[in-house]
C-alpha cells in the first residue's frame, strides 16, 4: 500500500488540474489537423526516448489529429555502410550516395528503420503502417546531382495512398526511399521528403524532432536559440549561409512547407522526453517555430479563452 500524501507531488493537485487545462486550446487546435513529423535519425538512436516520443504521437492521434510520420536513420545508414567498409561523405547535408551506398540506403531505411518504428507503435494496438516512397506512387524523384549520386529531388508527391491510410485511422510511417523517373530508386533526404509531404498533404504542422533544441542564430552560442522566425527571415539565414550540415535541409524543408502553405513549421529537440507534447500544447513551447508571417504569429500567442478560440477554429477550419 502507497500513501498519496508520500508522493510528494511537485505541484498542487489545483496547480496540476490549471496547468493540464490550460493545454485545452491547444489540444483543441490540433483535433483533426493533419499533422505531419519529421522524426530524425539523431533523436532516434536511444531506444526509451524512441518509446517515449511513440507514446507522445499516439496521444496526438488519440486527440483526433491526422498524424503522418516521416523518418530519417542517418546515423543508422553511416554504421551500415561503415560495416561494409563503404566511405560516408556528405554536401550540404546530402549523402553522396553510390549505387552501392543505395542498396544499403534501402535495407537501413526500408528494411530496418521503417520496421523498427512501425513495430514500436504497433505495440499499442494495430495503428501504424510502414509506406516506403514507392509504395502507391507516392514519391517520384529525379536526380538532383550527379555529383551526389542516386540523390533524389522530390518532382511529385502523391498523397493517394497516405491519405486512403489517414481516413482508415492509421499513421504512416514514410521511409523516404523514392520511385525515380529512371525506373531507379532515390535517396530522399528525410527532412526535405518531409517538407514536400507536408506541403502535399496540406497539413497543418511540420514538425522536425532532432538532437538540438532547435535553431541557434549562431550554433557555437547555447544562448542564441532562436524562438521564432518568419519565412522571409528563414531563407535570409539560408542565403546568408548561416547554417550548416543537417541544418540547411531542414531549414530548406520547413521553407517548402510553409510557401506550399503549411500554416507552422517546428524544430525541436527529440531527445528531450515530451517535447513534443510541451511544444505542441503551451504557449511558450520548447523549440524554433517558423510562420509565414509576423502578425499570423502574434495571433495565437496569447492563451485563448475557450470560447474565443472556437471561432478562431471556425476561421481556420480548411486547415
Ligand atoms: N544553426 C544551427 N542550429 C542548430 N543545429 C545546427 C545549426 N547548424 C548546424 N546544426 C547541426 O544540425 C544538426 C541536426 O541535423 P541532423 O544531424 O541532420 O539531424 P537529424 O538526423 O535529426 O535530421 C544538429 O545536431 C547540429 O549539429
Ligand atoms: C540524401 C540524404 O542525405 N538522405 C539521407 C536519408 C536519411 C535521413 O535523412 O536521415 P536523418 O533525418 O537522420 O538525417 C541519408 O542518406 O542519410
Amino acid at each position: 500500500m502507497k500513501y498519496a500524501r508520500d508522493l510528494a507531488p511537485a505541484l498542487t493537485n489545483e496547480q496540476l488540474g490549471e496547468q493540464l487545462y490550460e493545454t485545452l486550446p491547444w489540444v483543441k487546435s490540433i483535433t483533426g489537423k493533419t499533422v505531419v513529423i519529421k522524426y530524425g535519425g539523431a533523436a532516434m538512436v536511444d531506444a526509451d526516448l524512441r518509446e517515449k516520443v511513440m507514446g507522445d504521437i499516439l496521444l496526438l492521434k488519440i486527440i483526433g489529429a491526422r498524424v503522418v510520420i516521416v523518418h530519417g536513420g542517418g546515423a543508422a545508414i553511416n554504421e551500415a555502410l561503415g560495416h561494409y567498409d563503404l566511405p560516408v561523405e556528405f554536401k550540404g547535408g546530402q549523402r553522396v550516395t553510390t549505387p552501392e551506398a543505395m542498396e544499403i540506403v534501402r535495407e537501413v531505411l526500408v528494411g530496418k528503420v521503417n520496421q523498427e518504428l512501425v513495430a514500436a507503435l504497433n505495440k499499442h494496438g494495430a495503428v501504424a503502417v510502414g509506406v516506403s516512397g514507392s509504395d502507391g506512387g507516392t514519391i517520384l524523384a529525379e536526380q538532383l546531382d550527379p555529383e551526389l549520386g542516386r540523390v533524389g529531388k522530390v518532382c511529385q508527391v502523391n498523397t493517394d495512398y497516405l491519405e486512403t491510410l489517414l481516413e482508415n485511422d492509421y499513421i504512416p510511417v514514410v521511409a523516404t526511399v523514392a520511385q525515380g523517373t529512371d525506373g531507379g530508386f532515390f535517396n530522399i533526404n528525410a527532412d526535405l521528403a518531409a517538407g514536400h509531404i507536408a506541403a502535399a498533404i496540406h497539413a497543418h504542422k511540420a514538425i522536425f524532432l532532432t538532437d538540438v533544441d532547435g535553431l541557434y542564430a549562431d550554433f557555437a552560442d547555447k544562448t542564441s536559440l532562436i524562438s521564432n522566425l518568419t519565412l522571409d527571415e528563414t531563407e535570409g539565414l539560408l542565403r546568408a549561409g548561416e547554417v550548416s550540415k543537417g541544418m540547411i535541409p531542414k531549414l530548406e524543408a520547413c521553407v517548402t512547407a510553409l510557401k506550399g502553405g503549411v500554416y507552422r513549421a517546428h524544430i525541436i529537440n527529440g531527445t528531450t522526453p515530451h517535447s513534443l507534447l510541451v511544444e505542441l500544447f503551451t504557449s511558450t513551447g520548447v523549440g524554433t517555430v517558423m510562420h509565414s508571417t509576423l502578425e499570423s504569429y502574434e495571433f495565437d500567442q496569447h492563451p485563448h479563452p475557450v470560447g474565443a478560440f472556437a471561432s478562431r477554429l471556425v476561421e481556420t477550419e480548411e486547415w
